[in-house]
């Protein structure tokens, strides 16, 4: 098996950073919109390294930030708490900027994954899933303890499975909303 490596370079200016870490082996860096000068410059100088490119949002920050970059994004992060530390409240007002993520990426008709980091857990994971994010980033909720982690990464794939299957069904008509959740 094997498994790429995603640098989530949460630093203004990453420019002169980011063929460090691909030379150290990521597939996917991702910078941030706020910390950008130039963001169409610097997604395309990580695809020119030989990456994957990604490109995050804080909470704060519109999506049509990156709405005219989506061509050179292969990943769209939405922030779900502000960037600073590990152990903040998952903030549940980003899973409407979510299923806007969710839509911009479907009209884009491109290969895009949606992912979310911050506060991602047992209790928040589905309502991030159910909102469209497909890709999910978890600290303390998986590093609290250690020996179970394992169970931990399961048990949160399958919360995030059965979410967007759940989903998927109120999408198709087959299930109504106030029965999904
Ligand atoms: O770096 C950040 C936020 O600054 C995130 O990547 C968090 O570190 C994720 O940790 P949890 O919120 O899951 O504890």
């Amino acid at each position: 098996m094997s498994v790429e490596f995603e640098a989530h370079l949460m630093v203004e200016e990453p420019d002169r950073l980011l063929s460090r870490w691909v030379d150290a082996g990521c597939g996917l860096v991702i910078v941030h919109a706020e910390a950008c000068r130039h963001l169409h410059r610097t997604l395309a100088a990580v695809r020119g390294l030989g990456a994957r490119a990604g490109v995050a949002v804080n909470p704060a920050t519109p999506l049509c930030a990156v709405e005219h970059v989506l061509d050179l994004v292969d990943l769209l992060l939405v922030m779900t708490v502000n960037p600073g530390f590990g152990g903040q409240e998952y903030l549940a007002s980003m899973e409407p900027k979510i299923a806007e993520a969710r839509d911009l990426i479907a009209r884009s008709g491109r290969q895009i994954e949606l992912e979310v980091d911050g506060g991602i857990g047992r209790g928040t994971i589905a309502g991030a899933a159910r909102a469209g994010a497909t890709t999910f980033c978890a600290g303390s909720a998986l590093f609290r303890e250690r020996a179970r982690l394992a169970e931990e990464v399961a048990e949160l794939r399958r919360l995030a499975a059965e979410a967007a299957a759940e989903a998927a069904r109120v999408m198709d008509g087959t299930c109504r909303e106030e029965d999904a959740a």
